[in-house]
């Protein structure tokens, strides 16, 4: 079953210029989207059969009614009473019942239905490349698969059930309509084109104004949830009135759309009860007629009139129908549109049988550019890691270092060139048991709405407490989520102000630790984060980088002295290679990378501000800017790591390098991690060589201010 297959694309009407989604007839959009329907048919058909039997029950009545009042009521015997009076009440018993089942089954199939339909389309858009999220704004993807989708309902389940249920009550009526007086049913039926005309007449406008409509839905949906999820910053820079006057303009989109489109249903139902007007009028002349001359009786005209009333809501809801039916083939565009997109990349036809791999990923001669986008991303870029090895890929910003880690995880596909797994290429593997082996970890910490012990779980599903424990303990995040009010139980979400940034990250170190890849991608894991947390995750994941190999992605030079081989990557070709003490010798890119960095930290001043031991001005030498509060000095990891405390205010012009400085240890503080741990993760437990709180990038670890306060939040 493939709603997507064979979307006629030669019925497609030219592209709709205003709103850049194609505009497509019903029909189209109807058999598109029918093949969802598969394994409900049955149940559809069963809906028809209690509508059937729902229309010959009413028509049944109405004749019971025209026998009732030609024998009892015309008469006045009550004798004559009884008997219609009986088969009345059982016909209307048999109709309710069957209705009742009938709507009940509607209901049924019309919800499966919306959640079947919803389900493939999350389910390819899940699937689609990343560049497709880039384009699309969040709140209009939101707006297709709620609305949208439901319109899609109408147009395939309701719109089938109830015009099937329009054309066999009209179908009745008329029948019974003709078999009481066909004279009459004929010159009232001469009208009946009218209702077809007046459909017709409004039905273009209405599939325009409803396209408004869905339009500016997606749009309002887009500016709330934008506008929320930069709630800060609309706070911080007073920016209340202009996302209001954004929110106005969307707004007013949509409320000229639906006004618009009140006006036109409510003009066009007018328009028809004046022409049903028209119509019972001309029954009743020529009822009067009729009666006059003795050729009909009160009690058939009566009935007559009911069948009328009762033919005309069908045919009414039929023409009703074909408009409600237009209206929602504009959600179904604008779904189809989506549906349209195709994944960027596909499962191989046959699954290469691989063992665990070794862990070596090669790129040879990739070539890459992004769809639509003029330059290219990638340009023969090769190059080898073997197992184990941890390769760090730098280069200015634009380079193409993350175009790398969407190729490693196969999010696209190269233009040109391979990627390997152990010589496999990713091509032949199934995706998922791709992403299985290589773990990416990218540089905005994911979160779902869900337990920290679920966020840490998700990694490998189905992994018991122990393990999941275990891999918060190498990831240094045990304890502080043991701090949390509910512990491993704790509900965090995207926008959880419960965790700090560090936090998060080394919850998502818990979580690839968990995962037990043997290729693993760092996109920017520690860019971010402030210096203390970033000096924080490094532990963590050299836990995590041991024993795996890892190509890690970063601006980040701090980690380079431990990498096997540097890769500096400029406009999508490799530069220079090696390692860090190379590059540094050969004073290249690299080197000019790596000092650019230094400066900017030292430039900046943010990070690092000298303290009284640091600069030697004796206190209270005013010459520059005050510092006189306990500073924690930090980052610049090269230069070392100082913490001070001026007893009183200090001001410096400018500083040099530190000549002295005094870290703060906490000298009862004792690694944590119990024995067990160790032995299950020999490799990435680095304890012996780095002892706790002295790194050997960063040297001494201090764990507190002099004042006794913890340094690290947690
Ligand atoms: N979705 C996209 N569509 C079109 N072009 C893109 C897309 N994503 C990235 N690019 C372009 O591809 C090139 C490489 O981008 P990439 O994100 O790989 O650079 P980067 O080195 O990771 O940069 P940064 O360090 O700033 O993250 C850039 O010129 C970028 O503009």
């Amino acid at each position: 079953m493939d709603a997507t297959a064979d979307p006629d694309q030669e019925d497609l009407d030219e592209y709709d210029e205003e709103y850049g989604t194609p505009t497509i007839p019903a029909k189209v959009a109807f058999r598109r989207f029918w093949p969802l329907t598969a394994g409900l048919r049955r149940w559809l058909m069963l809906v028809w059969v209690c509508t059937i039997v729902g229309a010959l029950a009413e028509t049944e009545a109405i004749l019971l009614f025209s026998d009732l009042t030609d024998r009892a009521l015309a008469k006045g015997s009550l004798s004559a009473f009884w008997s219609p009076a009986a088969k009345w009440l059982g016909v209307a018993i048999v109709g309710a019942f069957v209705s009742y089942a009938g709507n009940s089954l509607a209901a049924w199939a019309t919800e499966r239905f919306v959640m079947r339909l919803r389900e493939h389309v999350f389910d390819h858009v899940q699937q689609l490349p990343p560049h497709f999220f880039q384009r699309h704004r969040q709140g209009d993807l939101l707006s297709r698969l709620t609305g949208d989708v439901e319109a899609i309902e109408t147009l395939v389940v309701s719109g089938v059930i109830g015009t099937a249920s329009a054309i066999f009550s009209a179908l009745f009526y008329a029948a019974a309509a003709f078999w009481l007086r066909w004279d009459l049913a004929a010159a009232t039926f001469v009208l009946a084109p009218l209702f077809w005309l007046a459909a017709r007449r409004f039905s273009g406008s209405i599939k325009d104004v409803s396209r408004e409509g869905r339009v500016a839905d997606g749009a309002i949906t887009s500016v709330v949830e934008e506008s929320l999820g930069n709630i800060v910053l609309t706070q911080a820079y007073g920016r209340r009135d202009a996302e209001r006057r954004r929110l106005n303009e969307e707004a007013g989109a949509w409320f000229r759309a639906s006004v618009r489109s009140t006006r036109l249903n409510e003009a066009y139902e007018q328009l028809v009860a004046v022409i049903e007007t028209v119509c019972v009028l001309a029954v009743i002349g020529i009822g009067a007629w009729e009666i006059s001359t003795g050729r009909m009786t009160l009690g058939q005209l009566l009935a007559f009139s009911a069948f009328l009333g009762y033919l005309y809501p069908p045919v009414r809801g039929l023409a009703q129908l074909g408009l409600t039916i237009t209206a929602a083939t504009a959600g179904a565009e604008r779904l189809i549109e989506i549906l349209d997109v195709r994944p960027s990349v596909a499962d191989p036809a046959r699954d290469t049988e691989t063992g665990r791999p070794d862990g070596t990923v090669e790129l040879r001669d990739v070539s890459f550019s992004y769809p639509g986008a003029d330059r290219v991303a990638l340009d023969g870029l090769s190059f080898t890691v073997n197992p184990g090895e941890l390769v760090i890929v730098t280069g200015p910003s634009g380079a193409g270092k993350s175009t790398v880690s969407k190729m490693l995880l196969r999010f696209y596909d190269p233009d040109a060139g391979e990627v390997l797994l152990d010589g496999v290429p990713l091509q032949n593997l199934p995706l998922a048991r791709l992403r299985e082996y290589v773990t990416l970890l990218p540089q905005e910490t994911l979160v779902l709405h869900d337990t920290v012990r679920a966020n840490i779980a998700c990694g490998r599903p189905g992994a018991s407490e122990q393990a999941i424990m275990d891999a918060a303990v190498a990831a240094d995040a045990h304890e502080f989520i043991l701090r949390l009010p509910d512990g491993y139980d704790t509900k965090v979400d995207p926008n959880s102000a419960r965790l700090s940034g560090g936090q998060l990250q080394r919850l998502a170190i818990a979580r690839a630790i968990l995962r037990d890849a043997p290729v693993l991608v760092l996109d920017e894991p520690t860019t971010g984060l402030d210096s203390m947390a970033a000096r924080r995750v490094v532990k963590p994941l050299r836990r995590l980088m041991a024993g795996r190999t890892t190509i890690m992605i970063t601006h980040d030079l701090n980690l380079a002295p431990d990498a096997d081989r540097i890769l500096v990557v400029d406009r999508g070709r490799i530069v220079e290679t090696g390692r860090h003490e190379e590059l540094m010798a050969r004073g290249g890119a690299y080197s000019r990378l790596h000092r650019s960095q230094n400066n900017a930290a030292m430039d900046t001043g943010e990070l690092r501000l000298p303290s009284f031991a640091e600069t030697g001005i004796p206190v209270g030498v005013p010459i520059g800017v005050p510092v006189g509060v306990p500073v924690a000095v930090a980052e610049g990891a090269a230069a070392g790591v100082g913490y001070g405390y001026s007893p009183a205010p200090v001001f410096v012009e400018s500083w040099a390098p530190p000549q002295t400085y005094e870290p703060v240890y906490e000298p009862t503080c004792q690694p944590t991690y119990p024995q067990a741990y160790s032995q299950t993760y020999p490799q990435a437990y680095p304890q012996t060589e780095y002892p706790e709180y002295s790194d050997p990038l960063f040297g001494p670890m201090p764990t507190s201010l002099p004042d006794g306060r913890p340094l690290f939040r947690d």
